[in-house]
């Protein structure tokens, strides 16, 4: 039997719902595989905030540091968005990407076939589509310094710093080149270069970088363009890498093409120590408590966490498997339900993926 340690760090809002049903399928994943799952919870964002004082507690980073993995719901909400910067839900989680070095934001936008209706595109434009965004985590717009807001003589003046260094671009494109290898060989790299000097050194590093990859086929696409083409031809894709604000943009836009922000997970890596599991939606507050949040991105986000911390791609098979079954079998959440008769719960839509794995169906 293996032993694992897996930080939770459930947050708010529609958070801590999805993370049970992440959690449980893990225990599922545990007894049939033999592993031992141990689950140390921490707090991260309002919560954190409330209980704590601080959006990312000391003790939070340090189970973390001390886990194989560490899965994520979703932070913010109403009730803190007045806060000041330091007590915003959302500093946790920059803070804890921060700490853990987790630089490369590997979301996956995957169409399972049976849901190709749930997107609001057409069935011909979504059809097959299988792109992997990579985004800069750990730097740009983000993170920059300074960053304030003060009243200068025509009145009130704020700063937001995009600050990158040439080897924070090298490492993220180098992975978006690395990743390309290991699927159609085919990477975009999407930039501002017509408007930004970050983006024309981002161009520059990105073809120096190329030529230790000569299987792989680069382009370079401006942002805006590739938020047309996104909707346009999404198939044209395969790996897309960018800096931190851009990727965070598109990949929101992207998950409609697999019908719903409740689809698409998300795996956060560094250089060593634990990957960082989580959806890529938010906490939802419109939907918070109500037992209709999706869970699939969060399921789908621990089959990333099995495959990329812990080395079990048999079991993260196991797990999208199970969920695309489950879709293939009828069952949907109100996200991608329309006007679907089987319109299931947060916690039902968890029991029926525990249910394929516990009764797989040979194909
Ligand atoms: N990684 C994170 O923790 C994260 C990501 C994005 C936003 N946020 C925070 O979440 C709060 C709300 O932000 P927002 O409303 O702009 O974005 P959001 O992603 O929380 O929600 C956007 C829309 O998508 C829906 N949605 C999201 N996840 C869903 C799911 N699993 N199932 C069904 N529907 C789902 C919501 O109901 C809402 O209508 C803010 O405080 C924001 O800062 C956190
Ligand atoms: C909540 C926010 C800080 C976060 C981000 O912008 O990275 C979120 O939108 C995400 O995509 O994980
Ligand atoms: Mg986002």
């Amino acid at each position: 039997m293996s032993n694992y340690k897996i930080a939770v760090l459930p947050g708010d809002g529609i958070g801590p719902d999805v993370v049970k049903e992440a959690v449980q399928l893990l225990e599922e994943i545990g007894n049939q595989y033999n592993h031992q799952f141990e689950f140390v919870y921490g707090k991260i964002g309002g919560v954190a905030v409330d209980e704590a004082g601080t959006p990312l507690p000391e003790k939070t980073v340090e189970i973390c540091k001390e886990s194989d993995a560490v899965l994520l719901g979703a932070v913010g909400g109403p009730k803190w968005d007045n806060e000041s910067p330091e007590l915003k839900p959302e500093t946790g989680l920059l803070g804890i990407r921060k700490a853990l070095q987790l630089y490369a934001n590997l979301r996956p936008v995957t169409l399972f076939s049976s849901l190709i209706h749930s997107s609001p595109l057409k069935r011909e434009v979504v059809l097959d589509t299988d792109i992997l965004i990579v985004r800069e985590l750990t730097g740009g717009i983000y993170f920059g310094s300074p960053r304030e807001r003060r009243v200068g003589e025509k009145g009130v003046e704020v700063i937001d710093t995009l600050f990158y260094t040439e080897a924070e671009m090298e490492r993220i494109i180098r992975k978006g080149f690395e990743l390309a290898q290991t699927r159609k060989r085919k990477l975009t790299s999407v930039d501002k270069a017509n408007v930004l000097e970050s983006s024309r050194l981002w161009r520059e590093v990105a073809n120096r970088v190329s030529c230790d990859y000569p299987d792989v086929a680069l382009t370079h696409m401006l942002v805006d363009n590739a938020a047309m083409q996104l909707i346009r031809n999404p198939r044209q894709f395969d790996v897309i890498v960018t800096e931190n604000m851009f990727g965070d943009i598109l990949s929101d836009e992207a998950s409609m093409l697999t019908g719903s922000l409740g689809m698409l997970p998300s795996a956060s890596l560094g250089v060593e120590g634990p990957g960082l599991y989580e959806p890529i939606h938010g906490s939802a507050p419109d939907i918070a408590g109500k037992d209709v949040a999706n869970p699939l991105a969060t399921i789908l986000s621990a089959a990333l966490l099995l495959r990329h911390s812990l080395g079990l791609s048999e079991e993260a098979y196991a797990v999208e498997k199970a969920v695309e079954q489950a879709l293939e079998q009828g069952f949907r959440t109100h996200d991608i339900g329309g006007e679907w008769e089987r319109v299931l719960s947060t916690t039902q839509m968890g029991e029926v993926v525990r249910g394929n794995l516990k009764a797989p169906i040979i194909s």
